[in-house]
């Protein structure tokens, strides 16, 4: 985690036309392998920004970065005007992990409501807290199940009630982990439009990472990933059109193959 002894000295935040990520020579070692090298991008506030890359390439350990759960990070990595892991940030980010994280003997309301009352404690938010939770329950279409225990659910329903978690506090940035990894077709696209609703009616900033290339054609912008470097930072259509590409994913192959090129260029002149 980056380290932060005193807020006195924190420079003003930056107003909110900036990005709402912005990286600069970052790096990030975990155990003896450097898994993020000289990351340079930005991701513009309002949009859904696509984190794309195939396993392994170090998406995760972005995210925990740009949440600020990551430990041993240099260089610049600046979240919503602060640095990453300022503890003003933690109310304004949502992060859903990988891995749903629920209480499998609570209820779909009870689980939103342990955690409503973390937000938001105290009886006279009582009535505020259970509309929040009403409204986040119905935002991932799990209304019909709210007094499901969540143990019973589905793996699908369980990431949807980890989404519900992270969308109670109206985070205004919202770092998600594969949300849609093992959903069915219907699903994935209905959480996709539920994305594409939260970034237009709440003004928040989505950063989404994902291995499947074609979730790339539904995001504004995407950063490329591959062993640990940013391949493009790019709109789909831009990328499409710079690699003489049909879809994201022939381009993502087009950008590997200039690449590894590129290393077998610079490896034969250094001989
Ligand atoms: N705790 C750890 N200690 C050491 N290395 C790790 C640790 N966790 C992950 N790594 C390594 O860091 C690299 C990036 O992992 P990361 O989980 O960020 O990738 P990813 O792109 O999110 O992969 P996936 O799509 O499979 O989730 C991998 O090579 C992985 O082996």
């Amino acid at each position: 985690m980056m380290n932060y002894s005193s807020t006195r000295s924190d420079p003003p935040e930056t107003p909110d036309t900036a990005a709402a990520i912005r990286a600069e020579s970052l790096n990030v070692v975990r155990g003896p392998r450097q898994v993020l090298r000289d990351l340079e991008f930005t991701v513009p506030r309002g949009q859904i920004t696509g984190l794309l890359g195939p396993s392994g390439c170090g998406k995760t350990t972005l995210m925990r970065a740009i949440v600020g759960t990551q430990a041993k990070v240099t260089g610049t990595l600046d979240v919503l005007g602060r640095p990453a892991g300022h503890p003003t940030l933690r109310t304004r980010i949502g992060y859903v992990t990988q891995a749903p994280s629920v209480y499998d003997d609570l209820t779909i309301r009870q689980n939103l409501d342990y955690f409503a009352a973390i937000l938001d404690p105290g009886h006279t938010a009582a009535d505020r807290r259970h509309e929040n939770v009403t409204r986040a329950i119905a935002d991932v279409d799990l209304t019909s199940h709210t007094d499901a225990l969540a143990g019973n659910l589905s793996g699908g329903q369980r990431s949807r009630v980890s989404l519900a978690v992270a969308l109670l506090g109206t985070p205004e940035l919202l770092v998600l982990d594969e949300p849609t990894v093992g959903l069915d077709p219907v699903l994935r696209r209905d959480l996709w439009n539920l994305f594409h609703d939260i970034a237009a009616s709440r003004g928040a900033t989505l950063l989404i990472s994902s291995h499947v290339m074609d979730e790339a054609e539904r995001c504004h912008r995407l950063l490329l990933m591959r062993e640990g470097q940013i391949l493009a930072d790019d709109t789909p259509d831009a990328l499409r059109t710079r690699t003489g590409s049909e879809t994201v994913e022939a381009a993502f192959l087009h950008l590997v193959d200039e690449a590894v090129a590129a290393a077998a260029r610079a490896k034969e002149t250094t001989r």
